[in-house]
């Protein structure tokens, strides 16, 4: 078979409520994803071993060994079904690297739908959203993209239902931050604050109630009085600048501004295309728009 090619979105998470941490290091999550049509593609060629390589921006913070998560997709599912991973993986980036968006799990989420193709396996799709689990708590929502509850450490889902689209401008940081430094964070903010940072002292927590309708209405104003996430003043405390991105956005005209997952990628909802359009001036270093909901992993 000759090259396949597979488009993977970008995420936002416009509630993440973070529960306490577990004997096995990750937190519960109630978190809502919503796919964001900003998006990486990952292409599947023949060769002889696995090769990765990745064009785009951010390029040079690309891993383009074993660890890549792209590779590692390639591999576990070459291991499950037996076959060895042959296959050429190029990456083309446009999701920011360690930005909060999920870009490292969509590329998980191509590439196992591209080898699939390539090596014609026809796994079922709850064999690769087994496999989208083991890779990465994130790696699910980017295979089936849309909106979605997550729960568990993000990886068991709930799809949900969205009226309209919703126009969203990304500021884009200098730099990543690491989602393992960001939890760490969090939880110590929460033993610095008097209280306990673990699951067994901490109730679960759930899905925000006005936040599920403003999706299902379709309610830009809806959602910008919803939106949540309880790692954000984990990622303003490690990068202090943050704070300000987030208010510069608010006075450009943004409905409401929160950080993108763990951060530093700022999310901004624009309540018009002029004002998005307004807003991204604003960050001269670099803005994307972008609609949602956007569909998952998409074999083009
Ligand atoms: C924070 C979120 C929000 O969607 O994404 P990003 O903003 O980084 O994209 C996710 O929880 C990131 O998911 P993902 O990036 O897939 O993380 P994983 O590879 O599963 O885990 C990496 C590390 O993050 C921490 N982790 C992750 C998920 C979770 N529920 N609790 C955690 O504590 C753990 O330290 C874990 O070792
Ligand atoms: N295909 C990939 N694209 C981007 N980063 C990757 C990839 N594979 C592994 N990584 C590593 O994962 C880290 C987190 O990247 P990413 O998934 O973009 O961020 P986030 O977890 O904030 O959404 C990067 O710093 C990089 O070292």
């Amino acid at each position: 078979m000759s090259a396949v090619t597979v488009r993977v979105p970008a995420k936002v998470n416009v509630q993440l409520s973070v529960g306490g941490r577990r004997p096995d290091g990750f937190h519960d999550l109630a978190t809502v994803f919503l796919a964001v049509g900003l998006y990486d593609h990952v292409t599947a060629a023949p060769a002889d071993g696995l090769r990765i390589t990745a064009a785009g921006r951010d390029v040079a913070r690309v891993p383009l060994d074993a660890t890549n998560l792209a590779a590692r997709a390639a591999v576990a599912l070459a291991k499950r079904y037996g076959v060895e991973p042959d296959v050429h993986l190029h990456i083309d980036k446009d999701i920011p690297v360690a930005g909060g968006m999920a870009g490292g799990s969509a590329d998980a989420a191509g590439a196992l739908v591209a080898c699939d193709a390539l090596w014609g396996l026809g796994a079922p799709r709850e064999e690769l959203l087994a496999l989208c689990a083991e890779l990465g708590s994130d790696v699910p929502f980017s295979l089936v993209g849309g909106a979605a509850l997550g729960t568990g450490r993000g990886e068991i889902l709930t799809p949900l239902e969205v009226g309209g689209e919703f126009r969203w401008v990304f500021a884009v940081a200098e730099g990543g931050l690491s989602t393992p430094d960001v939890y760490r964070e969090c939880d110590r903010l929460r033993r610095a604050g008097g209280g306990s940072d673990l699951a067994a002292d901490l109730a679960a927590p759930g899905a925000d109630p006005a936040l599920v309708a403003a999706l299902r209405e379709g309610s830009a104003p809806a959602l910008s009085a919803a939106l949540s996430n309880d790692l954000q003043a984990a990622s303003v405390s490690l990068r202090p600048a943050l704070a300000g991105t987030l208010a510069a956005g608010l006075a450009a005209g943004a409905l409401a501004a929160l950080v993108s997952g763990s951060g530093p990628t700022c999310a901004f909802l624009a309540p018009s295309e002029a004002a998005a359009t307004a807003l991204a001036a604003a960050f001269p270093a670099g803005a994307y728009p972008a609609l949602s909901p956007a569909p998952g992993a998409t074999l083009l």
